[in-house]
């Protein structure tokens, strides 16, 4: 049968019957955007010649990078036995740093596809989101992708899923979401076993907002699932956290572009504006209801999203601080998970200490500054939050070095995750001494089949949040996947280690570090120093300190730079244009006490290699 027979105009769908709220959870690349794609197509919402590949990862960076960071939800028609039915589906993200959106996700649908490689077969996050689908009572649909992949092995997975949700081998869906092939009658199955959302529609509407993004032109679009009642145009809405109440100026659905309705009814997905414009005003996870008829409960909400990681960021030129300081606000309009403050250094003068996520929200943040606002931007090496305790008992939480209390310090806790990892039997060995190395405390391990293990560890964030996933996959040559969460503190033995130029602290370089690995901190920063800092007309000690006691040292040798050496005779014009040259110079210099530092020594010393050139996780 062609797509187009299936698919019938999208009926104006208040009758929850014919609703079916799905997302599509999996492993990050095991092809949920791809699949979304096809489903696009062939339920006729984006004609062949608009379609292009990821249709639904709508900024520049999801494109070029291959990866979903927001959700989307989209309408799409789907005809069964007849009966015109209104699919929603949410696309979601599959990176680590971002469950948080998925989890929102999740909490709007009655149903989730849960989507495997049919050459990889289950992974970390396959398993992760799985849980986060069962904690939300969902209905599940397995199914194996890319069954067009010579490589594909569907029977072995197909067993191996059903082994982990009950059910036969023979049930799991074979599906390409690159040529299409099991997509008709996954759409089929979808209409079949899902439930239909219940709500009650004479009760005042309540409507949860699972996502909030900012539109240059449109204001704040706010993205609803309607639980009871019903919202129209032109009414008045409260926000229930809030009580802020603003008018409906248009509400619709995106199917995919949006497109403006008469209402939401009960089980319906779409999307409100009223003229709001920032995002926290219309928070994810507030419920929405009638201000003439308000609601009497709200919702049960979602946790706020928790920066993990925090680092500096400052502008190359101190000028752009305010260019700097608005992008971030703008920024902040669309990422409620982001959190900033102002701070300064030493060394690097004004700037922003920033919360995130995760390494790759970090470095998707940064860039997006910037490439939408022309900047060009430093950002210190990232740290975790830790909480330290002093013994008059004061606390003090420390995300950046320079805050690390002087006085006597009682105890340090750090913030701990719980790690799975999943990968073939015979890299068991290898993880355990990576993840021994790093502090962790295994809580288990579980064989999914016979050749491929979850093994389960408690780890410090820290250990784990810059370099550990890289160094996971090279050790299990590419075939371990890692999922974590976060999992309460624990008291840790860290110091702060000081690098010193001639005596000078540059606060920039400061590190906390656990006791046991402050020592290799100390040479490799003092190291990396010794290389990038030029020779200055004087010796340059360059010292690495716990509190006042010396762990490395290097030394910059003197050198006089005289850039007239060459120049003999009396040419007073060519001496001069030397000179300036010189000065020139000299401007991206930053002063260290009396040791010129070049900008570029900042960003190298700082540049971890994880926080550079790192595509995907
Ligand atoms: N051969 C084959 N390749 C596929 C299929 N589906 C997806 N791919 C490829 O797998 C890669 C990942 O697909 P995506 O759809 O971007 O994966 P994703 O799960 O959406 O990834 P995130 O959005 O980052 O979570 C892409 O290179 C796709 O072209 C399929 O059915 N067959």
């Amino acid at each position: 049968m062609s797509p187009k027979a299936r698919t019938s105009p999208v009926p104006a769908a208040t009758d929850p019957a014919i609703i079916r709220n799905f997302c599509i959870i999996a492993h990050i690349d095991h092809g949920k955007s791809t699949l979304a794609d096809r489903m696009l197509q062939l339920t006729g919402v984006v004609e062949q010649r608009d379609m292009k590949a990821q249709y639904l990862d709508r900024m520049d960076i999801e494109r070029e990078r291959g990866i979903t960071i927001k959700s989307q939800a989209v309408r799409l028609p789907w005809e069964l036995d007849g009966v015109s039915h209104a699919l929603n589906m949410i696309d979601t993200p599959g990176h680590v740093d971002f469950t948080y959106e998925v989890s929102r996700s999740l909490a709007a649908c009655e149903g989730a596809i849960l989507l495997v490689d049919a050459a990889q077969g289950i992974e970390a996050q396959t398993l992760a989101n799985l849980y986060l689908a069962m904690e939300n009572n969902l209905t599940i649909i397995p199914v194996l992708n890319k069954i067009d992949l010579p490589a594909a092995q569907p029977e072995k997975y197909a067993a191996e899923l059903a082994n982990l949700i009950g059910g036969d081998p023979d049930d799991v869906l074979r599906v390409s979401g690159k040529t299409g092939m099991g997509v008709e009658a996954l759409l089929d199955k979808i209409v079949r076993d899902l439930p239909p959302p219940v709500g009650d529609p004479n009760a005042p509407a309540r409507a949860m907002i699972f996502d909030s993004v900012y539109d240059t032109y449109r204001g704040v679009v706010t993205y609803v699932r309607v639980v009871d009642g019903m919202l129209h145009p032109r009414e008045r809405i409260q926000m229930m956290s809030t009580r802020a109440s603003h008018e409906l100026l248009e509400i619709g659905v995106s199917s995919p572009e949006p497109t403006p309705s008469k209402g939401l009814g009960v089980g319906e997905v779409g999307y409100l504006i009223t003229g709001v414009k920032d995002v926290r005003l219309s928070k994810v996870g507030d419920t929405v209801t009638n201000l003439a008829k308000p609601a009497q409960a709200s919702l049960p909400g979602y946790a706020d999203a928790k920066p993990m990681v925090f680092s500096g960021l400052y502008p190359l030129d101190g000028t752009d601080y305010p260019v700097l300081r608005d992008a971030l606000e703008k920024l902040m309009l669309n990422d409620a998970a982001l959190v900033y403050e102002p701070e300064t250094s030493a060394a690097l003068g004004f700037g922003f200490r920033v919360g995130f996520l995760g390494l790759l929200h970090l470095e998707i943040t940064r860039e997006r500054l910037e490439r939408e606002h022309n900047l060009n931007l430093i950002s210190t090496a990232p740290n975790v939050e830790y909480l330290v305790t002093l013994e008059d008992k004061k606390m003090v939480h420390v995300t950046n070095p320079s805050e690390y209390p002087t006085g006597k310090i009682a105890e340090v806790r750090e913030p701990m995750v719980s790690a799975t990892i999943l990968a073939p039997t015979e890299f068991v060995g290898a993880i355990m001494e990576l993840c021994q190395s790093r502090r962790g405390v295994m809580g288990g391990m579980d064989y999914l089949s016979e050749d491929r293990v979850e093994i389960r560890y408690r780890l410090p964030l820290a250990e784990i949040v810059f370099d550990f996933f890289d160094i996971l996959k090279s050790r299990t040559r590419g075939y371990g996947s890692l999922d974590w969460k976060s999992d309460g503190d624990q008291v840790a033995d860290l110091v702060k280690v000081d690098i010193m130029l001639q005596g000078e602290q540059v606060d920039a370089f400061s590190a906390i570090t656990h006791r046991d690995k402050a020592y290799a901190y100390g040479v490799m920063m003092t190291g990396k120093l010794r290389e990038l800092i030029p020779r200055q007309q004087f010796e340059v000690p360059i010292q690495a300190a716990i509190g006042s006691r010396i762990i490395a040292r290097e030394s910059i040798r003197a050198i006089r730079k005289d850039v007239l050496a060459k120049c003999y005779g009396g040419d007073i014009t060519r001496k001069r244009k030397l000179l300036e040259k010189q000065k020139e110079g000299k401007k991206r210099m930053k002063m260290v006490g009396r040791v010129e530092v070049p900008q570029e020594a900042f960003i190298a010393a700082l540049t971890t290699d994880e926080s550079k050139d790192k595509v995907k996780k």
